[in-house]
């Protein structure tokens, strides 16, 4: 399977001026682009599609949690929308996932539907002040294997634990991570974090990068930088 581009570049703006502006000098042959919670919140569907005319392929992250009927239905509604990539929390269950996963297989071209186990903002302390005591790396292999139960195709987690998941779960089944951060980039909300070649390295399949790039001084400079360390 053809993954590139491996990068995903987070589009994390408060309006459509400064993310179309960046999205005007990306090429869709460099990276896809994802559109999380803030940007679908204020501009919804045609934002997407404004992205899609440029020609680049969308990660809608929306990440759903919710009862299986609902998720479904959003999932399906993400479909519709014609997204290469849709993710709902892993931690809705098996019964959720595979609701979403029955409703994605009506679609002739449905997306890459993935389950988010464990936030890279997240580490073992956090994880227990929720009830839920143990190392994050022990959750995303059990969740990893929950989504893969559900026929989902992928999981995002941290690149810490990709070479991990990849040895439970084998080849095929899609790796996607954020916390990424170059060497000289500041971690700010992550905690669990990999360079971009460390994060390759260790299997993952698309690395998701959001403020190294866009809060970057010259944001394609940045992109080059990182595309520079993946490089063979
Ligand atoms: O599902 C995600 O994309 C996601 C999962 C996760 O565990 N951690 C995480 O950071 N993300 C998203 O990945 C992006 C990372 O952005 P930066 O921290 O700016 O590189 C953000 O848009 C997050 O919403």
């Amino acid at each position: 399977m053809n993954l590139d581009p491996r990068i995903i570049v987070a589009l994390d703006f408060p309006a459509e001026g400064p993310a179309l502006a960046l999205a005007d000098q990306l090429d869709p042959k460099r990276c896809r682009l994802k559109v999380g919670k803030e940007l679908f919140t204020r501009l919804g569907p045609s934002f997407v599609a404004r992205l899609q005319d440029l020609g680049f392929e969308v990660f809608l992250d929306l990440k759903f949690h919710d009862i299986p009927n609902t998720v479904a239905a959003a999932c399906a509604a993400a479909a519709d929308l014609g997204v290469w990539m849709v993710n709902v929390h892993a931690s809705g269950g098996r019964a959720m996932m595979e609701a979403a996963r029955a409703r994605m297989a009506e679609f002739a071209k449905s997306p890459h539907l993935i389950g988010v186990t464990v936030l890279t903002s997240l580490d073992g302390d956090d994880l227990a002040a929720i009830g839920c005591p143990g190392e994050p790396a022990e959750r995303v292999v059990q969740l990893a294997g929950l989504a893969a139960e559900a026929g989902l195709g992928g999981i995002v987690c941290s690149p810490r634990e990709a070479a991990m998941v990849r040895a439970a779960l084998g080849p095929g089944f899609l790796l996607v991570t954020p916390g990424v951060r170059p060497s000289i980039a500041a971690s700010g909300d992550q905690k669990r974090v990999m360079t971009p070649s460390e994060a390759l390295a260790a299997g993952a399949d698309y690395l998701v990068i959001g403020r190294p790039i866009t809060a970057a001084p010259d944001p394609l400079a940045a992109l080059s930088a990182i595309e520079a360390e993946l490089a063979p």
